[in-house]
């Protein structure tokens, strides 16, 4: 049994028990065995992973490791990789080669990570199952017949079936935390602004946040160590200090206040599932936190919300596919002759020719329907529609007061807690094709994650076991004012090292 932790691969490549020749390679055939089934790499990067791997371990032989130094590590495919074909799972963008590093892949890279492959999703981020992706679903490792969540449904997967230590996912609304809820991995989606999104193929963009997937808490709290930081080429990326996240959650505060609000346990929650997320509350009070029940009383509009604003953001974040500066190009020949021939039709017709549209027109919609999938298209005309002119006030001028109520409930909230504890799905992960036909089923598995990304605060994932019923696993969240990710590592920590010591005994 190979280990799965970074901290723990890199303590045993230090004292000489492992190599990170041995550790990739060992990662490698995992994915050569499971990934046929599973479909959560969509590139597998096997050369250049070994290549990394020699480097790294001559490093540690040289005492110049860096602080991710053996960390084996799989990027979705909406984070841009130089050399690396990146798709954002679309049809549209098939092909395309990055000529660059996301500012977060750089920094992976510069502290010596060896990045193993990219990783499916949905669309364009736009989905909660990896059921969306062109490039076929995603399976959950727990249950081959259920999906992985989405839509980082890859990133989690694969670290769910130990194909790599960790991975980097992206989170508009719920994309990290959901699958990690499913597939039973820690998953963190910090402060809106923590980590640059230089690089990130722009879905929604004033909810997108890169975030780590991983095996525990700790990793996710050094991965964020250093992933964070200003960036110049993200103009809405942090200045604040970055702290040391590991020493900095190694215990939890004294009295640390966990909010409880009511409208994240009412109807629509498995029992199970809430039983197993109250069980975390007793183990953080038995550790000395205090429970406080609380209200976020517009937790009622955070769906409608998000999906009115997100979809506005995405209409015109996605105009730039247009067939000629960017992305798939329909056949042109072929649609010159479909023209010429519509023409030759309206004049026998006896009509005017010239109201046939032209060879540009035609092309840009040609490309754009065969380039985007489905719930893309759904997306582009929801976002539309409620940015048109007759409309703009009545959806997205709405959407946005909404947006800061919500915002301002949790700064409220904040005022009595310190964080705030919540399932993280209203249930386990769903069968294969059971809500592609809804999409409004959909979209109400996101309820508990969307509003942290309204509110632009951090909020962590993490396992708290398996339902009773079905064996797959459950998910706890933890939300926390912008910038205390810190406070999540800690209650994280704390809840795992619990969750330790009863599964030992
Ligand atoms: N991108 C995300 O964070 C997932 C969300 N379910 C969406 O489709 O927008």
């Amino acid at each position: 049994m190979q280990p799965t932790g970074i901290r723990e691969t890199q303590r045993l490549i230090a004292e000489g028990a492992l190599t990170a020749e041995q550790i990739t390679g060992h990662f490698l055939e995992t994915i050569e065995r499971d990934n046929p089934e599973l479909n959560a790499f969509t590139t597998i990067a096997g050369t250049q992973a070994m290549q990394q791997a020699r480097e790294t371990d001559q490093q540690f032989w040289d005492r110049k490791a860096g602080r991710l130094a053996g960390a084996v590590i799989g990027i979705k495919e909406a984070i841009v990789e130089r050399g690396r074909v990146c798709t954002a799972g679309s049809k549209m963008l098939a092909g395309f080669e990055s000529v660059y590093d996301a500012t977060a892949v750089q920094r992976l890279r510069d502290e010596g990570a060896i990045l193993i492959g990219r990783l499916n999703m949905d669309e364009f981020a736009m989905g909660s199952s990896t059921e969306n992706s062109a490039f076929g679903i995603t399976r959950n490792p727990a249950d081959k017949t259920k999906v992985p969540g989405g839509s980082s449904g890859g990133s989690a997967a694969a670290v769910a079936a130990g194909m790599c230590h960790a991975t980097l996912g992206s989170d508009t609304g719920g994309s990290v935390r959901q699958p990690a809820s499913l597939c039973g991995v820690v998953g963190l989606k910090p402060t809106y602004g923590r980590i640059s999104r230089h690089g990130l193929i722009a879905y929604a963009s004033s909810f997108d946040c890169i975030g780590p997937l991983t095996h525990s808490v700790e990793d996710a709290a050094l991965l964020l160590s250093v992933l964070a930081g200003h960036d110049h080429s993200d103009a809405t990326s942090s200045r604040k200090p970055v702290p040391d996240y590991l020493a900095e959650s190694e215990t939890l505060p004294q009295g640390l206040r966990v909010g409880l609000p009511v409208e994240y346990f009412g109807d629509g929650l498995d029992p199970e599932v809430k039983a197993l997320v109250m069980q975390q509350v007793e183990a953080l009070k038995a550790a000395g936190a205090v429970p406080v029940p609380l209200s976020l009383p517009h937790t009622p509009y955070a769906v409608a919300t998000y999906y009115i604003l997100a979809t506005a953001e995405a209409s015109s974040n996605l105009a730039r596919y247009d067939g000629i500066r960017y992305g798939h190009r329909t056949d042109r020949a072929q649609m010159m002759e479909a023209l010429a021939n519509e023409k030759k039709m309206l004049q026998k017709a006896g009509q005017d020719p010239a109201s046939v549209e032209s060879a540009l027109i035609r092309l840009y919609k040609q490309s754009r329907t065969e380039g985007f999938g489905p719930e893309v298209k759904r997306r582009i005309m929801l976002g539309t529609y409620v940015l048109s002119a007759g409309y703009y006030d009545a959806y997205y001028g709405k959407a946005q007061r909404i947006r800061r109520l919500i915002q301002q409930d949790f700064l409220s909230a904040f005022e009595h807690c310190d964080v705030i504890l919540s399932p993280t799905s209203p249930t386990t992960a769903f069968g294969i094709g059971e809500k592609t036909d809804d999409p409004l089923q959909m979209y109400l598995s996101d309820i508990y994650t969307i509003s942290a990304n309204l509110a632009g605060i951090p909020a962590l994932s993490l396992p708290a076991g398996t339902h009773p019923a079905d064996g797959l696993p459950v998910g706890v969240q933890l939300m926390a004012p912008h910038f205390r990710e810190d406070l999540l590592f800690a209650a994280g920590r704390q809840l795992e090292q619990h969750q330790a010591t009863t599964t030992r005994a």
